[in-house]
Formats: C-alpha cells, sequence, structure tokens
C-alpha cells in the first residue's frame, strides 16, 4: 500500500523541506529567490565529493553527503547573505534571483557537473528517510516558533523599526535566518539528488525557486506546518489530475498559480492561518505550582541611580535638507525626573526623540545616554542601554498576541531558549515561564491583562497605546520614551495613564515624553520643556511654564496674531492634538490644573522651514 505511494510521498517531503528553505527568510519577512542556487551548489558538491555507498555503506554515504550540502548550502547564504541583507522586498529577491541564475549557468558549463547532461548520483534515499528529515526539519521550526530567537524574526517581519527599538539585532538575526535557509535548501538539493538518480543544472532553475515559494506561501509562513500543508497540496494536484484522468501537463502550473492567487486575495496567512494560534497566557496568580516553585525572575539591569545623569545633550541640532527641525539643544535629564516636552506642531520634539533613541542621527551636537554616546551607536545598543519607547503612531506586531509583543518588549531582558528547547531542557521552560509571567505582569500593569490572548490588531486604538506602553516597560528600562502616549484616549483614560506615569516614576524610572495634552504634561511631569522652531524657548517646573510669557506667545501668539481673540484664560482646547491628526474617539481637552489652567494649543503648522 505505502509502496505505490512512496514517490508520491517522497515527493511532498522532498517539496516540503525545500519550502522550508524559504519559510526560513519568509518569517523574518525576507523575500528570497536563492535557494534553488544553495540547493543545486549543494547536490553538485555532494555528489561529487560524499564518498560513493559502496565503499562506506549507503547510510553513511547519504549522511556524509547531508553533511558536507548543508555546509556548502550555509557558506554559499552567508558569502550571498553578507552583501545583499540590508535589501529589503523586491530587491532582495531579484539579488537572490541573480545569485541562483549565476550559479546555474556556472554549473552547466562546468565538466564536473557533466553540463546539460547531469550527474548520475546512486538512489540510496527512501521514503522512510525523506519522512525523518523532514520530521527534523520541521521540529526545528516549530522549536524555533515560540522560542526568544523565533519571536525576534516575527519581531523583524511585522515592524523592523519597532524590533530594533526592543534591542533586537535586526542584521545578525536576518543574516542567521538567511543561513539556516541556506543549509536547508543544501539539505533539500542533496536528498533531491539521491532519489531523481540524475541531476542536472536545469533541475535548480527559476521554476524551482518559483515553485518552493508558492508552497511555503500556499502553507503560510506564519506557522511551522506551512510547508508540509503547501507541499501536500501542491504534490496532490498531479496525483488528482490521474486519478480523474485529465493529465495535460499544463494543470498542474496553472492549478499551482490560481491557488497562488486565491489564497494572496482571500488567505494571506497561507492555508495554517486556518489553524487557530493559541497564546499560552499565565494565569494571574504567578502561574502553575507558583506557591511551591517560584517563578525565576529575569536577568536584573542595573539602573542608574536617583540624580545621576541620564540624558546629556549639548548643542544637538538635525536638519532635513533646508529644514532646521532641532536646533542647538542642550538639555540635561536626570534620574527619576519626569520630563514632558511640548511644544507647536513642528517644533522638533518627535526629532529630539528620535535622536536621543538612536533612531536619528544627529547633524551636529553631542548626546550621552545612559552612557552611550548617540550618532553611530546603532538603536539596539542604545536599546540595550535601557532607552525605552512608544512612537507617535502605534508601531505594534499586529499579528502577534498582545502577550507576544510584549514578550518582544522583554528580550533584552530574558535569556536565549531556542537551543535548549530544541534539547526539551528544564530551564529553558523555567525561562519561558519567567518572560510569559513578567510579560502578563507588564500587561496587567497598564490594565490589558484580561485582553493578553488578542491579536495586537484587534485592540482599540486607546488599547493598542497602552500595549506598547506595556512593550516598552518589558525591557525594564532606565528611560522610558513616550511620544504622545494619551492621543486617542478619552479624560478617564488619559488620568489613569498621568497615574500610571507617577507610580511608574516613583519606582525610579526616568520618563521623557510628548504630549499634546498640556494639562496633563503639567499635572504629571516634575519639568517641562518646550521647544519651539527647534529651540528650547523655556524649562521648568509646570507652574513656572504654565505662567512663561515666552510659552504663551508660543502657543498663543501675539494678540495680533491671534484674531479669533483665543484667551490664555479659558483653559479648554480648540484641538486636542494640536492637528497632529492623532485619531481623536474621545479626545482629551485640556485638563485644567491650577497652576496651568492658562495654556492652549491652537497652533497647528509647521513653522520652522527655511
Ligand atoms: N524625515 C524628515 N524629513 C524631512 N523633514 C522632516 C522629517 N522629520 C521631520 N521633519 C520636519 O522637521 C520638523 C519637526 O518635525 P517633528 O515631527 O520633529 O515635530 P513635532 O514637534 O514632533 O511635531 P508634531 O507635534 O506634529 O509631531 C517639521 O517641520 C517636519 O516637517
Amino acid at each position: 500500500m505505502l509502496a505505490q505511494y512512496a514517490t508520491t510521498l517522497t515527493f511532498i517531503a522532498l517539496g516540503a523541506i525545500f519550502a522550508y528553505s524559504f519559510y526560513a527568510v519568509l518569517i523574518a519577512g525576507q523575500l528570497s529567490l536563492g535557494q534553488a542556487g544553495f540547493a543545486s551548489v549543494a547536490a553538485f558538491s555532494a555528489a561529487t565529493l560524499a564518498p560513493s555507498g559502496d565503499d562506506v555503506g549507503d547510510v553513511p554515504a547519504l549522511l556524509t553527503a547531508v553533511v558536507i550540502g548543508m555546509a556548502v548550502g550555509a557558506v554559499a547564504s552567508v558569502v550571498l547573505g553578507l552583501p545583499t541583507m540590508h535589501l529589503r522586498g523586491v530587491f532582495l529577491a531579484i539579488a537572490t534571483l541573480g545569485f541562483a541564475e549565476a550559479v546555474r549557468v556556472v554549473l552547466l558549463n562546468q565538466e564536473w557537473t557533466g553540463g546539460a547532461q547531469g550527474l548520475a548520483v546512486p538512489r540510496i534515499l527512501t521514503v522512510g528517510m525523506a519522512w525523518t528529515a523532514l520530521a527534523v526539519v520541521a521540529y526545528w521550526f516549530w522549536r524555533m516558533g515560540r522560542s526568544r530567537y523565533g519571536r525576534a524574526l516575527e519581531a523583524i517581519r511585522e515592524d523592523e523599526l519597532a524590533a530594533r527599538s526592543m534591542g533586537i539585532d535586526v542584521g545578525r538575526h536576518r543574516l542567521a535566518a538567511f543561513v539556516t535557509s541556506g543549509a536547508v535548501a543544501g539539505l533539500y538539493g542533496v536528498l533531491f539528488a539521491y532519489y531523481v538518480r540524475l541531476i542536472a543544472p536545469s533541475d535548480f532553475d527559476f521554476t524551482a525557486a518559483v515553485d518552493g515559494l508558492v508552497t511555503a506561501v500556499v502553507g503560510g509562513s506564519t506557522m511551522f506546518l506551512g510547508p508540509i500543508l503547501g507541499s501536500g497540496f501542491q504534490t496532490m494536484i498531479p496525483e488528482i489530475q490521474r486519478a480523474v484522468g485529465v493529465e495535460a501537463g499544463w494543470i498542474r502550473p496553472f492549478l499551482a498559480g490560481l491557488l497562488l492567487l486565491v489564497v494572496i486575495l482571500f488567505l494571506p496567512g497561507g492555508l495554517t492561518s486556518l489553524i487557530p494560534r493559541r497564546t499560552r497566557v499565565p494565569s494571574s496568580s504567578g502561574g502553575p505550582g507558583s506557591a511551591a516553585d517560584p517563578a525565576p525572575r529575569l536577568a536584573a539591569r542595573a539602573h542608574p541611580a536617583a540624580g545621576e545623569t541620564v540624558v546629556s545633550l549639548t548643542g544637538l541640532a538635525k536638519e532635513y535638507g533646508g529644514v532646521h527641525a532641532v536646533r542647538g539643544v542642550d538639555l540635561e535629564i536626570r534620574s527619576g525626573e519626569v520630563v514632558g516636552l511640548i511644544g507647536p506642531n513642528g517644533a522638533g520634539k518627535t526629532t529630539l526623540v528620535n535622536m536621543i533613541s538612536g533612531l536619528v542621527p544627529p547633524s551636529s551636537g553631542s548626546a550621552t545616554v545612559l552612557g552611550t554616546t548617540i550618532g553611530r551607536t546603532p538603536v539596539h545598543r542604545v536599546a540595550a542601554a535601557g532607552v525605552s519607547r512608544t512612537f507617535q503612531h502605534s508601531k505594534l506586531f499586529n499579528r502577534l498576541s498582545a502577550l507576544e509583543n510584549v514578550l518582544v518588549g522583554a528580550h533584552l531582558v530574558s535569556r536565549p531558549t531556542f537551543l535548549r528547547r530544541l534539547l526539551w531542557l528544564p530551564s529553558a521552560r523555567r525561562d519561558e515561564r519567567a518572560a510569559l509571567e513578567h510579560a502578563a505582569r507588564c500587561l496587567r500593569r497598564v490594565g490589558l491583562g484580561d485582553l493578553a490572548g488578542n491579536r495586537a490588531s484587534s485592540l482599540s486604538y486607546g488599547d493598542q497605546r497602552r500595549l506598547e506602553i506595556a512593550r516598552a516597560l518589558a525591557a525594564e528600562p532606565s528611560l522610558l520614551i513616550l511620544d504622545e502616549p494619551a492621543a486617542g484616549m478619552n479624560h478617564v483614560e488619559a488620568a489613569q495613564l498621568s497615574e500610571l506615569i507617577r507610580s511608574l516614576a516613583q519606582g525610579g524610572l526616568t520618563i521623557l515624553f510628548i504630549e499634546h495634552n498640556v494639562g496633563m504634561v503639567l499635572e504629571t511631569c516634575t519639568r517641562v520643556v518646550v521647544l519651539d522652531f527647534g529651540e528650547v524657548i523655556a524649562s521648568g517646573t509646570p507652574a513656572e511654564i504654565a505662567a512663561d510669557p515666552a510659552v504663551i506667545e508660543a502657543y498663543l501668539g501675539t494678540a495680533d496674531d491671534d484674531p479669533g481673540g483665543s484667551s490664555v484664560a479659558d483653559g479648554t482646547l480648540a484641538d486636542p492634538t494640536g492637528g497632529s491628526g492623532a485619531p481623536t474617539p474621545d479626545a482629551v481637552t485640556n485638563v485644567d490644573p491650577s497652576a496651568a489652567g492658562t495654556l492652549d494649543i491652537p497652533d497647528t503648522t509647521p513653522r520652522n522651514a527655511t
């Protein structure tokens, strides 16, 4: 019975292994078409270099060939990956396709490969061996999925910039994914060679690459079962054709193309997106067996002592062409301070915090943040120094659950688990539990404990802002930067947020936050810094700022500029977002603390273009 389907089953396994080489990079959001090149160079090298089965026995000969093929595939992917890893999307696809074509043409013109005639290889692979190899590859990706490394790759796929800000070294992770892809493609090439008896460079051409990609995409790249489902589907098409007596050769590619179209249009996550994704949510009591077996803590981070300098900026400036976004800012922030950064639209607030968090290099001046010199330091290193942030426009990992988002936030304080998960070591399980409970605590802290299993994209706007804060807190930062955290929140939510910020500061956290809700800033901060035209025009306690004529003028303009007769005493906001365009379903009006009920925010125009 099995013998009857042995060939089909073997090709399902081979197709799935090849699709895994695409899955390995798709999971990190990379589109590569070089896998056919890795597979061919691995297959020809292994078939040439591996000992014969007659000399050492069939299985040792195949195993040696597999080791050679995977090593060749991995080395080729490093050689190709180093110069191309900075490319994104279609550019990476084109570069890798160019590599695969170059390999094919070179191999076609070599004597040792047999050229167009191809190379004879003994058939050693059996259906059992093929499925054993597939099981090992699938196991690898299954155990990777919930590891710290696997989550980092998913985070990169969802939002590369946010992933960098969580301390993930994107370049290293992308290269690692690419090398895995090369090794798995090498494995496929060798197994294919030792099954089909004769390999030629044309077996690894553009059509083969597209087949592998289609299989991976149809199966889905967000769950490890995707390539197996995809390959099952693809390989079964000719079998079904045969069964119904329609054996025209064009039907398979036609149906494969149609299937790809249907999947992309109606099921962008592939077949595996039909399988619900479960998130393990620890109970609020601290997890199973917590009384007798307390969860281990995550790695402790050293924080600066109270009053120590956290941020030191000297003459910091940023120009975009003719636009002076930030001009010569001198600013010092000390540990434990809650500093509010306010100013009209286009004043340079976001640009300033982007420079502090390492996202944007300054044009001139110097900045030291938690002992790290800003400028040439990559974002993930600035994050590792203790800076964590939220963004003006939410940058969540949308297809991950709320809890998974926060787990990614804990990247810097949790331990790598992938290799230990492969070996099923109990210590990996303990570390995972610690990370899960830490993430759940962060979610509860911002009031999202009940929504841990919900997809980030399904949360309301206000909850998404809170989730970003939970994710930033998960890194246990020394400096927390919040960019307009109350945008889109109603009165009650903004008041709760203000309370949360104060309680975090009481715990010793230094906070720098941009907010258009001036009342909330004056209520929450220990110090307020006002930017206008990229310059600091005032800095002081909330009471000093509220009474500062320069600040009032920056917001309201002079009497001449203010034909509408806005009164500094009316204490209400015409536009609570300051015209930033942030969604404001139940937006905040200006809170009116007694010391500060005189500010308004009518100015909405970027004004500092030169
Ligand atoms: N990447 C960029 N390229 C060109 N100009 C930019 C860029 N980023 C910001 N700017 C300009 O720099 C100035 C400051 O912008 P920035 O976003 O820092 O102001 P902001 O105070 O944060 O404003 P808002 O409150 O509206 O967010 C604006 O004039 C803006 O148009």
